[in-house]
């Protein structure tokens, strides 16, 4: 009999994970969501079995349940998970950005019936709801999994065959670590881009022309600013003591920066922007620790039709499997990047080679 798993929020997590399963066909999927629009549109896309407002009834006949909810009613959902008499074992699990307060609830949890695993797909986007998902929104994305006190090593391979559909690759790390790192590498920049958006729009007032000159670099920086606010709102509450820590932290190093542009100390200008540099080209370099790697290729490639095509119908004629492909920058008439990620080194030469050979601009990472 197949296992039945309960999605609760079918927004654009949820809705991608519902769709990664789904597509399996090993699993009956029920979605919950407060929302009765989103159900609908889920039905009839065919993300889910069945679909439910009610909670109680939903998780009855819960094998797995799948809390997808903004963090803050996650947490409200595992308290009524606690108080409700659940008939058979459950292994609960969750994707929200922020992992302490979750664990923190799970860990409190007096329910027998409950197994709680914590899980952080480490992927996205700037949308939200129901019809932004995408069935491969995780494919190769980092998910992190934080146990809590009643994991075992047993349920937690039995979430992983779930997750398996996602073809994304498992991390597990503690809460803390997992808050500290994300703090770091996702939340705290997103303050950041947000306050840089600020900045330009008060230089805005002043000149009219600014947002026509905003260029490639103001654009990369500045892309996650477009995401949902509410959602921020809610992770920088639940991550707040990291981040004000990394914002303190923050503002003192854009002290000693003010410091080095006032005292034109040149040298030391250089020093930190190449220590920048050596850091950044490094991130592409992977098997290192314990986020699995991927080996990666630049192409300049012209804003023309089938210019993206050509290149991956090259790399097709060799039967070379590219892992992810991303278009980096392109503006009407003017060179852009694809960023191409390929499984093994030994592909990434390869592939090398044969787009130079047929006349493509060919970087490789650092
Ligand atoms: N958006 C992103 O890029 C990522 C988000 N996350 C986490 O995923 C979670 C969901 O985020 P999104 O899917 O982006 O948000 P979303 O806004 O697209 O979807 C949230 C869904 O939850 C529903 N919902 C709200 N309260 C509910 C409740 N009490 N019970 C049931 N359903 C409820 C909403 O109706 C909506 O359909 C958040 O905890 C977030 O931290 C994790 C990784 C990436
Ligand atoms: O900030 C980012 O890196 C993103 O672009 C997408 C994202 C948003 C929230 C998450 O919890 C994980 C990934």
């Amino acid at each position: 009999m197949k296992q039945t798993i309960v999605i609760a929020g079918m927004g654009l997590i949820g809705g991608s994970l519902a769709k990664s399963i789904f597509q399996s066909n090993q699993h009956h999927i029920v979605g919950y969501d407060v929302d009765l629009k989103t159900l609908e549109y889920a039905q009839l896309n065919e993300m889910i079995h069945e679909s439910t407002t009610d909670f109680t009834l939903a998780v009855q006949q819960a094998d797995f349940i799948i809390l997808a909810a903004p963090i803050s009613e996650t947490i409200s959902l595992l308290h009524d998970l606690d108080s409700l008499p659940l008939k058979k074992d459950v292994i609960v699990t969750d994707v929200a950005s922020v992992k302490t307060s979750i664990l923190e609830t799970a860990n409190t949890l007096t329910n027998e019936h409950i197994t709680f695993i914590g899980g952080h797909p480490m992927a996205g986007s700037h949308k939200k709801g129901v019809e932004a998902a995408k069935e491969h929104l995780f494919e190769n994305a980092i998910y992190v999994l934080t146990p809590s006190i009643r994991s075992t090593e047993g349920k937690i391979a039995s979430l992983k065959n779930i997750l398996k559909h996602t073809n994304s690759n498992f991390v597990t790390l503690n809460s803390n670590e997992h808050d500290e790192m994300t703090g770091v590498i996702s939340h705290f920049p997103h303050l950041i881009a947000s306050s840089l958006v600020h900045q330009a729009k008060q230089w805005g007032d002043k000149h009219t022309y600014l947002p026509t000159l905003a260029a490639g670099g103001f654009r990369d920086i500045t892309r996650i600013a477009s995401s949902n606010p509410e959602m921020w709102q809610d992770i920088f509450y639940h991550n707040k003591f990291k981040m004000s820590k990394l914002l303190k932290d923050w503002i003192i190093e854009m002290s000693s920066l003010k410091e080095l542009l006032d005292t034109n100390d040149k040298e030391s200008m250089i020093t930190y922007l190449k220590n920048a540099k050596v850091y950044r080209d490094g991130l592409g370099e992977k098997d290192k620790g314990a986020i699995p790697s991927f080996h990666d290729l630049y192409v300049d490639i012209q804003d023309q039709t089938g210019a993206l095509a050509s290149v991956v119908q090259l790399l097709a004629s060799k039967e070379i499997s590219i892992k992810n492909i991303q278009i980096l920058e392109i503006r009407e008439g003017i060179t852009g990047a694809l960023r191409l990620s390929f499984p093994t080194q030994d592909l990434q030469i390869q592939s090398y080679h044969l787009l130079q050979n047929h006349g493509h601009e060919v970087m490789v990472q650092n």
